[in-house]
């Protein structure tokens, strides 16, 4: 299946940057004024791209900050996690840089899980999304929830799905995702060994 080729990237880049070229925002044509892209997001200092490694340096766990506790992560943990990501072939962790500062100001990730079911196909989920909080309010958070989620269509996942707070359901909803009547719970338990 597409999602667990090998891209044919060099290893800078998580996974193939080429995917995110032929994607089909012929959907998102209605949900932003004005239409932006991944390819083109409305400012030429604007990027979305795969995770490379080095954004370690450019911000990326100081954004992760600002949606969850991302605990001491060192530029070896990070480096290692990365390299096993790259090498599952199921993570597409996708950010948007302000390459004037050379800063990550976006990031959503797609994690992708294999199936049985649906003939043998593949789901997508939507982790860890997130925009700088003085970058916030300029669609920049539609546009890498709708990069991810576009990505997944093309990678051939059945379905798309992710857990957030009560808060975010109108922000979700207006991009394309709905709650299921009856299908919509999200069921956790929380080890008190590992981080929250
Ligand atoms: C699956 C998950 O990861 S859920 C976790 C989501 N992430 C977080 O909660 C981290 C903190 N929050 C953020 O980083 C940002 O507020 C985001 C990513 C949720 C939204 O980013 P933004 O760049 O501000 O979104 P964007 O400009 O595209 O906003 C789109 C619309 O959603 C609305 N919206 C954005 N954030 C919120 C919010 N927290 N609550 C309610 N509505 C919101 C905006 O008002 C806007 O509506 P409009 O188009 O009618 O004006």
């Amino acid at each position: 299946m597409g999602a667990h080729k090998k891209g044919s990237n060099n290893g800078s880049y998580l996974y193939d940057p080429l995917l995110l070229e032929g994607l089909d925002w012929s959907s998102a044509r209605n949900l932003m004024s004005p239409n932006i892209t991944s390819t083109d997001p409305g400012e030429e200092w604007l990027c979305v791209r795969p995770l490379q490694i080095t954004d370690h340096n450019k911000g990326f766990l100081t954004l992760l900050a600002q949606l969850t506790t991302v605990g001491n992560v060192s530029q070896h943990d990070f480096e290692r996690q990365y390299w096993l990501m790259q090498r599952s072939g199921a993570y597409y962790v996708t950010v948007i840089e302000d390459t004037r500062s050379q800063t990550i100001i976006g990031a959503a990730t797609l994690v992708t899980e294999l199936k049985f079911i649906h003939n043998a196909s593949i789901r997508g989920r939507l982790e860890d999304v997130v925009v700088n909080n003085t970058y916030r309010g300029k669609q920049l958070g539609k546009l890498i929830v709708l990069t991810v989620t576009l990505l997944a269509k093309k990678l051939g996942c059945y379905k798309m799905s992710l857990d957030c707070k009560d808060n975010l359901i109108p922000f979700y909803k207006s991009i394309g995702y709905k709650i299921e009547a009856g299908n919509s719970n999200s069921m956790i338990i929380r080890y008190e060994t590992a981080p929250s």
